[in-house]
């Protein structure tokens, strides 16, 4: 057997392994700046100085030896020796991202652990000095236990070095046995040993390095980031219903001045009514939810700002690959916490077709600020504003699982959608990590403005428009002078929601839900705005405001149909905004009509099973 030696190229992806390649092989490989670029193997001669050939293996990128997505099973497969005809390799050449060096030297430490012939190249050091950090290779060559070559791939550096590296390994590799080393298959222990070596092999770091490591060290940890993440967005949920009181009451006093102002200029008869109940019931209620978007952005932008958002993504970066989800739909599914729309639009980014079709598909999982209002007057008449633990309030954990319900619903549809309607790999994809900084306080204050205008501009447009509609349907035909009847109950709308109640009512729905259901498709704030206006319509005692709207929430639903109306929200298709853009994307009517399809019944299925587990709870 006189095949040439076989050396396989590996690390983590984004490290430079096919610059790498290219370089010694002469080979044309793509290379790109984002992880993810390789996703199968290939081969090419390197020729040693001797004249020798060597076959090199350019891998895809991997984060461990656990099978994670196809190609990291390639990975896998090539170094254990256990890919279907293929060789075992005689030697790695792991490559490592010297600016990045614990994350990679975790990866490193398993394959080394292997106990196949090693050299370390440590790439990108070019990259490292710019960012003020410098290394010790042969201190990182210590504690590794193995050669470690400093290089610079794209500008051939410590090449020679490493290619007399490789000669060495293969050459010996066929005499001598190599002896297996200590597995460490504990995470956290990996973790640390890498952070460890990585801390000795550190000469040097400018302050701003080591201040981002530090903090990264907390927001990227395996355990301690998933919980800061959780706790950032608790304080977040905690502070919309906390810090928006105030602004809250201020903005209801004006429209029940201004209702004041309208009932005393104009005469008593439909145009009161329409301006009255209507516009002020309606598109007021709507209005008062500024405040907790503002809050809700001001948090989302901030923490953009930062540069914590990034990192954040990162973490959701692995739980996406494993439903099946390209790490790139996270901006898009981020995004789609502001509205579906602009969400569905940036999947743009995502190059295969399927991955991009199934993050289209649950993006309206993701609670869109339209959902807020809802959310808000729900859980502020039904859930009692208690402490259950110090700074730990009710409504903002309900609130909060709200959020996570979308998220988690989200997960498992794409992991059903995956095995079956959008079957095919996924690909992973990680990115460059931002540095960390204040955030700039007049790029805030515009995003904020920004967000103001947009939920001011529809409340003016499309939520005025269906509460004018909606109004007129509610409050004609006038039931007979004296019978008795509520208006609603005689009215066009009141007829119309008899019907839909039928369907709705085994999932615990009233009139009211039925009626603000249709609306909502226009936009999901007009269910507020429905609500206010048929309380508004009924009214008799001529109270007005929020207050009042919750008082008649709790007189009129039972905390069983409360909850079922949360939960239909987490899931129903309820805007046709989103449809259309879906239409658009996806070019035909087939996947917009299958995602308000599985929609609409995961809604129903959800509401019903949270209404009948209430009434058998004995809520
Ligand atoms: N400055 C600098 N850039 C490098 C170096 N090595 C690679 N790059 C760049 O880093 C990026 C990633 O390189 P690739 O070779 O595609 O990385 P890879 O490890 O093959 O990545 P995957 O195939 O995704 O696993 C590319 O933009 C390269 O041009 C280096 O030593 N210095
Ligand atoms: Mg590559």
């Amino acid at each position: 057997m006189n095949a040439a030696p076989l050396v396989a190229l590996v690390g983590n992806p984004n490290a430079g392994k096919s610059a790498l390649f290219n370089a010694l092989t002469g080979a044309r490989q793509k290379v790109g700046n984002y992880p993810g670029v390789t996703v199968e193997r290939h081969s090419g001669r390197l020729v040693l100085d001797d004249g020798r050939p060597v076959e090199l293996v350019d891998l895809p990128g991997a984060y461990s030896l656990d099978p994670g997505s196809l190609d990291e099973q390639v990975t896998r497969n090539v170094v254990m020796g256990s890919q279907a005809g293929e060789r075992r390799p005689d030697a790695l050449v792991v490559v490592v991202d010297a600016a990045n060096l614990d994350n990679h030297l975790r990866f490193t430490l398993q394959l080394i652990a292997l106990g196949l012939p090693v050299v370390v190249a440590l790439n990108m050091v070019d990259l490292a000095e710019r960012d003020g950090l410098t290394l010790d290779a042969d201190m990182l060559a210590r504690e590794l236990g193995v050669t470690v070559i400093p290089t610079v791939a794209v500008r051939r550096r410590g090449l020679d070095t490493l290619k007399a590296e490789i000669d060495r390994l293969v050459t010996e590799s066929r005499s001598q046995p190599v002896a297996a080393a200590d597995r460490i298959d504990d995470i956290v222990t990996l973790q640390r040993r890498a952070r460890q070596i990585a801390a000795s092999a550190t000469v040097a770091e400018t302050p701003t390095r080591r201040w981002t490591h530090m903090l990264d060290s907390v927001a990227l940890h395996p355990i301690a980031g998933p919980i800061l993440l959780i706790g950032l967005l608790f304080i977040m949920f905690q502070a919309v219903f906390a810090w928006s009181e105030a602004p809250i009451g201020w903005i209801e006093q004006g429209f029940v001045w201004l209702e004041a102002q309208v009932g005393a200029t104009l005469p008593e008869g439909w145009f009161r009514s329409l301006i009255t109940d209507g516009l002020i019931a309606g598109v007021g209620a709507v209005i008062v939810f500024l405040p907790q978007i503002l809050i809700l952005f001001l948090f989302i932008l901030v923490l953009e700002a930062t540069g914590y958002m990034v990192r954040a993504a990162f973490l959701m970066d692995r739980l996406m690959a494993q439903v099946g989800l390209s790490g790139r739909a996270f901006i898009p599914l981020l995004s789609s916490f502001a509205c579906a729309v602009p969400g569905i639009m940036a999947t743009r980014t995502i190059d295969d077709e399927k991955d991009r079709l199934t993050t289209i598909l649950i993006a309206p999982l993701m609670t869109c600020s339209a959902r807020l209002p809802v959310y808000t007057i729900i859980i502020g008449a039904f859930i009692p504003d208690r402490q259950v633990l110090p700074f730990v309030g009710l409504q903002g954990l309900v609130l909060l699982g709200l959020y996570l319900m979308g998220i988690v619903g989200a997960f498992v549809a794409a992991l059903l959608l995956r095995r079956t309607v959008t079957k095919g790999a996924s690909s992973g994809f990680m990115m460059e990590m931002p540095k960390y900084q204040w955030p700039h306080i007049r790029d805030v204050l515009l995003g904020l403005w920004s967000r103001a205008l947009i939920f001011l501009k529809r409340a003016g447009t499309t939520i005025a428009l269906t509460t004018v509609i909606l109004w007129a349907l509610l409050s004609f035909p006038k039931p007979p002078e004296g019978s008795g009847i509520s208006p609603v109950d005689y009215s066009i709308a009141g007829r119309i929601a008899s019907g839909i109640e039928v369907v709705v009512r085994p999932i615990g729905f009233n009139r009211d839900i039925a009626l603000a259901l249709v609306p909502a498709m226009a936009a999901r704030e007009v269910a507020v705005a429905a609500i206010g206006t048929v309380y508004a319509i009924d009214d008799t005692e001529h109270e007005g405001g929020q207050k009042a709207m919750t008082d008649k929430l709790k007189r009129n639903w039972s905390l069983p149909t409360a909850l079922a109306f949360l939960m239909w929200f987490v899931f129903a298709p309820q805007c046709i905004s989103t449809i259309a853009v879906t239409r658009r994307e996806t070019n035909g009517w087939k996947w917009p009509a299958f995602m308000v399809g599985y929609l609409f019944v995961t809604a129903y299925v959800m509401a019903g099973i949270t209404y009948w587990l209430a009434i058998f709870a004995g809520l």
